[in-house]
């Protein structure tokens, strides 16, 4: 009888990265091996590891597990039957480990949104062909089952839109510099430090990551996968102080959201910061926390909270994938059984509707809003309110904020009033254009 199948035997673990998901996973395996042992019907029993630095200190004892300076070698090792791949990245180790497991037929769990975002298709093809599962809870939304609950607790209805807040270092950002006022470089830092962000944080704070979330919810709401190239992706890095008081004063908060739906026309979907109503359930979602909403025909909408980041929400969701695994489980990657599907298609963003909030910043002399105002009009963009904050007494700028929000139009219509409004003699900075949810 084969350790996979074995109920006595514990599962034997071979874990690639120790970095703050790798090291986790290890203390929540020791600290409830009891509970996990009666759950899983069997011990979960690290027995190998790689990272790139044997000597470090991350609070764990490694004399006993066996380590391997190659990751990919931990599939050769007879007696490792799982491979959890923690080491992060598209492309690299982390994807020739997992693509190398597949082939050998050994299950993997995985955290790696990038890969999964980007070589899902092929991954999940090997998956199929070998038998061998391919579990990735902690990849969308850190502790928040998001996973299981579209896969499995929506399995009988058919999703119509899904998506959220699927970033916790933006959201960390963005909260942080509303409460404090701190600048964004110091709340990043601080995001860092938390062990929140990727190894490269442009991936968080340009959307990439919020952006490998969506795909995979995508994929996994609409039964097949989604060509990632073809998402619209915005970061956070526009978004100053100035964007979350004015917000503010509006009634709304902001929000880096991803949001995918099934039209009849195609798909929608994009990450781009959003306002959104500050009494709208969403915007309550503060910190690292994530928000994953769905909606469907039968179930309605849906929305669920909770940490997106961090060692321990990640080890929590890394695990539960080891303890469907133990107790035999086995789910197809995109939840759809024998699907030869074409990947989705994105339709351009041109072809969507939206609010818009805009900022500018124009010179302070009589006329400026009539010249804005005429560029609204003629490209057909109503106008629902303006807010010009008065400078301060002795202040002597000769450049003042103009903040614009428009009612639902064209993004085509928008986009064009933009590249107009920039263009005017008036307007002495590139506008920033910030979405409406209001839904
Ligand atoms: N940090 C978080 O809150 C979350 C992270 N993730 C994902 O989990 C994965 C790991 O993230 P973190 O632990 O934060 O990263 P990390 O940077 O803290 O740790 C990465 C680990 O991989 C090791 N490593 C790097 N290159 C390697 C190689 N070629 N061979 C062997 N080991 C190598 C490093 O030595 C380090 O131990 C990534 O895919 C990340 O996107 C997913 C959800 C949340
Ligand atoms: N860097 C990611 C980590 C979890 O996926 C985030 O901030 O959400
Ligand atoms: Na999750």
């Amino acid at each position: 009888m084969s350790a996979l199948s074995s109920s006595s035997s514990p599962l034997r673990l071979g874990i690639a990265g120790l970095g703050t998901v790798g090291a986790g996973v290890i203390k929540l395996i020791e600290a409830n091996a009891d509970l996990i042992s009666a759950r899983a019907g069997r011990a979960l029993k690290v027995v190998a590891v790689s990272a790139r630095n044997r000597k470090q200190d991350r609070g764990i004892c490694l004399d006993t597990l066996r380590w391997y300076d190659n990751a990919a070698d931990l599939v050769n090792d007879a007696e490792v039957d799982v491979i959890v791949e923690l080491i992060g990245g598209a492309e690299g180790t982390a994807r020739t480990l997992v693509e190398a497991a597949l082939k050998a037929g050994k299950p993997v769990v995985t955290a790696n949104k990038a890969l999964l975002a980007l070589h899902g298709p092929a991954l999940a093809k090997l998956s199929a062909d070998n038998a061998a599962p391919l579990l990735f809870e902690a990849a969308v939304a850190g502790g928040i089952p998001a996973i299981k609950t579209v896969r499995e607790g929506l399995a009988a209805d058919r999703l119509e839109r899904i998506g959220g807040i699927l970033n916790g270092t933006c959201n960390y950002i963005l909260t942080v510099m509303r409460e404090t006022g701190q600048d964004f470089a110091t709340v990043l830092a601080d995001a860092q430090k938390l062990g929140y962000a990727e190894a490269d944080p442009s991936t968080d704070v340009d959307g990439w990551d919020a952006a490998h979330k969506l795909a995979i919810l995508a994929g996994l709401a609409f039964g097949q996968p989604v060509v990632f190239d073809s998402l619209h992706v915005e970061g956070i890095r526009q978004i100053g102080s100035a964007d979350l008081d004015f917000a503010r004063k509006l009634g709304y908060r902001i929000k880096l959201l991803g949001l995918a739906s099934l039209r009849e026309d195609g798909l929608e979907a994009r990450v781009t910061p959003c306002l959104v109503r500050e009494d709208a359930p969403i915007a309550q979602v503060d910190g690292v926390f994530n928000a994953v909403v769905t909606e469907s025909a039968f179930a309605g909408r849906l929305m669920i909270e909770g940490r997106g980041a961090g060692a321990g929400p990640t080890a929590s969701a890394v695990t539960a994938d080891l303890i469907d695994i133990a107790r035999g489980k086995t789910v197809s990657v995109w939840g759809v059984e024998h699907s030869d599907k074409p990947a989705l298609q994105a339709l351009p963003l041109s072809a969507g509707k939206g609010a818009f909030y805009l900022r500018l910043l124009v010179e302070d002399r009589p006329g400026v809003i009539a010249d804005v105002s005429a560029v609204l009009r003629d490209c057909g963009v109503s106008l629902r309110s303006m807010l010009q904050p008065t400078p301060a007494r002795n202040e002597t700028t000769p450049h003042v904020p103009l903040i614009l929000v428009t009612h639902q139009t064209s993004e085509a219509a928008m986009q064009d009033a933009v590249t107009r409004i920039k263009a005017l003699s008036v307007v002495t900075a590139s506008p920033v254009v910030i979405r409406i949810e209001t839904d």
